[in-house]
């Protein structure tokens, strides 16, 4: 056993879940269980209160917190300690957003007074480009961006935009390409004219392959149209900390943004990786957007476990993750815009709690990150929760609405809401038999039907879920909101004593990535790998099977 489950705490908690009550009779006991577990911070109210909780195990989960050395942790994080181990880098995505006249030192740099120079910058290039300044090639004003990256240098910028949509300024649209497939690149590039169109080429590292790949296929088409090699600098700018690559590549110097090794990828959208972001919505509104977040770290490095909302979350699902065998969370999203929401905490949370050995190597026995899925409501209930209701596995779920809709059209939002709190409230309370068997008491089955039908239409209840209110989507609260899921992210690695920043199992698929695309392209023999991938090497060749 390891040291976090040989904990007394540990073992406490273990014998302690087989003890509670259904929710039905917490709420019952308590009517005040709302006031009494819900928290408000930095624009957003989380009700926790229909989750599997007493006071006890409350005190409990904030035991293991306490023990397991959180606050301390935290503090490291925000002061710069080299808490990625294996990548001996610190993990400063707050600093992007700390104000102004902070200062944070790292290797001697003021990194605070780099992040405001590269906004700066950032700022003049998103005026120069929606005021019309920065003309193309044959002098017309830029209208479409394309936006190519992969990982945190894709899903953070687009799923902030698409969030964001009630801000765009309007003058420009954004087009994000990912992945490798040349359909993507190709089914964008037919809507757009070369001389209006921007590319932001966004990776930290300047080396992965399918944005290099990308953005060759976008010059080369940017060219075939008439351009000139010179032109490129007018159409082409990059995001990268790796600088001289990118100029290498022949993005010029002046287009090149720069970013830090001390933010992970899937912590980026904070950085000039987010300039899609702003060139959408302008630089204030993406400013509002890092003030959002920097409250939440406030909020994050100075409350008391007891009231800190990321530590209260991530607790809880630690506790049905450890304690309950739940494999999976659900993200649920009660507004059309933050339909993306379920995807980027899924590279967020899965990206980084998805490890089996703690800080100094010893393989976990307990449980680590969950697999995180979800999508947008009211959808998802006329498909996946009817698992979420009546199926075997546990599944805890986070809805997340604001109250006022940003298109208040006839009846909809109030429709929107009813169902968001009627799953919470039917997931928590569920229905019994009897119940089941009242609500048949005038049909005209006969008894046997009826009670085999009330047996069908039980539901156990008893089903986690948090709640997440804001008055409305702004820059502000998405960005509080987002951060919240970060060091939520954050809470459950340090009790899990891994490393939530590095990512070697993506790594490894990079490397054999590269191996089979040589054997692919014939330069290495294809009969010396197992006998499947052999055969479908063979096969691409072949190009029929
Ligand atoms: O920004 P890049 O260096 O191109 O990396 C893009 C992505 O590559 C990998 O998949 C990493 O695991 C991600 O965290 C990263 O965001």
């Amino acid at each position: 056993m390891t040291q976090l489950t040989q904990q007394a705490t540990w073992q406490a908690l273990a014998q302690h879940s087989k003890t509670l009550p259904h929710m039905r009779e917490l709420f019952s006991n308590d009517p005040k269980r709302f006031d009494n577990m819900s928290a408000k911070a930095c624009g957003l109210l989380l009700d926790y209160s229909k989750n599997r909780a007493s006071n006890e195990t409350l005190s409990l989960l904030f035991k293991l917190a306490k023990e397991s050395q959180l606050e301390s942790k935290i503090k490291a994080m925000f002061a710069g300690d080299i808490i990625n181990n294996t990548e001996q880098r610190a993990v400063l995505h707050t600093a992007l957003r700390a104000p102004a006249e902070q200062v944070i030192n790292l290797d001697g740099n003021n990194i605070v007074a780099e992040v405001q120079q590269t906004l700066a910058k950032m700022g003049e290039f998103v005026n120069s480009v929606t005021s019309g300044d920065w003309l193309g090639y044959t002098g017309k004003t830029i209208t479409d961006v394309v936006s190519i990256g992969i990982g945190g240098s894709f899903l953070g910028p687009k799923i902030v935009s698409q969030a964001l949509r009630p801000y765009w300024t309007g003058k420009l649209n954004c087009h994000f390409v990912a992945n490798v497939d040349g359909t993507s690149i190709t089914e964008k590039l037919k809507k757009l004219d070369p001389q209006t169109t921007l590319f932001v080429m966004s990776s930290k590292s300047f080396g992965t392959q399918e944005t290099l790949t990308n953005t060759l296929t976008a010059k080369e088409w940017f060219l075939k149209q008439g351009a000139a090699q010179a032109d490129v600098a007018k159409h082409f700018v990059a995001v990268s900390s790796n600088v001289e690559k990118a100029t290498e590549f022949g993005i010029d110097a002046n287009n090149i943004f720069p970013m830090w090794d001390w933010v992970g990828g899937r912590y980026s959208l904070w950085s000039a990786i987010g300039l899609p972001i702003a060139l959408l919505i302008g630089m204030n509104n993406f400013r509002e957007l890092l003030a959002g977040a920097h409250a939440m770290d406030e909020h994050f490095a100075n409350t008391p476990l007891e009231n800190n909302m990321p530590v209260i979350m991530g607790l809880f699902s630690l506790w049905y993750g450890n304690f309950f065998n739940a494999q999976s969370h659900v993200v649920l999203t009660y507004d059309h815009y933050l339909r993306g929401l379920p995807a980027y905490f899924q590279q967020l949370d899965m990206e980084s709690n998805g490890k089996g050995v703690t800080l100094n190597g010893t393989d976990v026995d307990y449980s680590t990150g969950p697999i995180i899925w979800g999508g947008e409501g009211t959808n998802g209930q006329h498909a996946y929760h009817q698992l979420l209701h009546q199926g075997t596995a546990l599944v805890p779920a986070d809805f997340i609405m604001p109250l006022n809709s940003h298109n208040p059209v006839g009846e909809h939002h109030v429709q929107l809401a009813s169902n968001c709190f009627g799953q919470t409230q039917a997931l928590m309370q569920g229905r019994t038999y009897d119940e089941a068997l009242a609500e048949l008491s005038h049909s005209k089955l006969d008894d046997e039907q009826k009670q085999l039908i009330a047996k069908h239409k039980v539901m156990p209840g008893n089903k986690p879920s948090n709640t997440i209110l804001m008055d409305k989507l702004t820059p502000t609260t998405l960005g509080s909101l987002i951060a919240l899921y970060e060091h939520r992210t954050f809470v459950q690695g340090a009790i899990w004593q891994i490393n939530s920043f590095d990512q070697w199992g993506v790594e490894l698929g990079k490397l054999l990535g590269n191996d089979v695309l040589d054997r692919l392209t014939a330069d290495k023999q294809a009969d010396e790998l197992d006998s499947s991938s052999n055969s479908l090497i063979n096969l691409f060749r072949q190009g029929k099977i």
